[in-house]
């Protein structure tokens, strides 16, 4: 759901296509739910099809990680879940900072799926004074005149951008300014920043609009289909033995 705009070439320097790297957290997460359930090895379809994704396309993404699995046993499912972790860089602790904790930033820190994925919350934002002390998610909101130290202080290289989109590009420069070199951002807005910085955008309402596209397009599909089906013609009653087949007025025997 994420869309990128990333200044990476499209092949990663170990020679892993990006298009690879952005199906891996797929595969993670699948593989994650097996290991839950003490799964020891999986085929490439069953994953394929646990992490939506077609079964020759996985076979070719582990072959970049050197993973091939084994004939009638497939893959072993935590020796996976370590290669993917190890070339996502998952194996160390990410600090990572929220920036703007209004409704969705405080969301966001609530949320545990970061910390069980390797995402620490180091700190939590935000340029209302107001909000300076106030605990969200057990941690005190801080404000932004800080945000450069705290940066600093914890080695964050990750930033999540949470502030109306106004502001959002403000706090990506000083974010990069201050060593942030890979930037998740929410606000609706476009963000400019120097070579060698990361940034995904997310944006839920992007992805709702594709679904309406799609809706569009099966409700246009139907009509067509409902015209199509009252502009056929009854078929004509084949001369015989007048007898009706199972369907009513269908003759038991079609006419050549
Ligand atoms: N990507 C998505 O799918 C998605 C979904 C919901 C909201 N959003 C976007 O996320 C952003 C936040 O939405 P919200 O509903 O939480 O808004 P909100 O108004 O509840 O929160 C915004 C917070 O940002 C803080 N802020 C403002 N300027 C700041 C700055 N310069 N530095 C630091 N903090 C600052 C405010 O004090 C406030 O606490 C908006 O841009 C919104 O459009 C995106």
């Amino acid at each position: 759901m994420a869309t990128g705009r990333t200044h990476r070439p499209a092949t990663r320097s170990r020679g892993i296509p990006e298009a690879t790297v952005a199906r891996l957290p797929l595969y993670l997460r699948a593989l994650t739910g097996l290991s839950e359930r003490s799964v020891p090895t999986v085929s490439s379809e069953e994953l394929a099809a646990a992490a939506g994704v077609n079964s020759a396309k996985l076979r070719k993404d582990f072959s970049y990680l050197g993973s091939y699995g084994t004939r009638g046993v497939g893959y072993d499912v935590e020796y996976l879940v370590y290669q993917i972790s190890r070339e996502l860089g998952l194996t160390q602790d990410w600090p990572v900072v929220i920036v703007g904790i209004g409704n969705l930033g405080a969301a966001l820190a609530n949320y545990g799926g970061f910390a069980s994925r390797g995402f620490r919350v180091a700190a939590l934002i935000d340029a209302d004074p107001a909000m300076a002390g106030k605990p969200v998610a057990g941690m005190p909101v801080q404000h932004t005149d800080d945000l450069e130290k705290i940066i600093s202080e914890n080695g964050v290289s990750i930033g999540v951008i949470a502030t109306p989109a106004g502001a959002a590009q403000q706090v990506c420069d000083r974010l990069v300014a201050a060593g942030v070199t890979s930037i998740l951002n929410f606000a609706p807005t476009v963000l400019s920043v120097p070579e060698g910085v990361d940034v995904r955008k997310v944006d839920l309402s992007i992805e709702l609009q594709i679904l309406a596209f799609h809706e569009q397009r099966k409700a246009g599909e139907e009509a067509a289909v409902a015209e199509a089906a009252a502009a056929v013609v009854p078929p004509v009653r084949a001369a015989g033995n007048g007898r009706k087949g199972p369907d009513g007025d269908m003759p038991a025997v079609m006419p050549a």
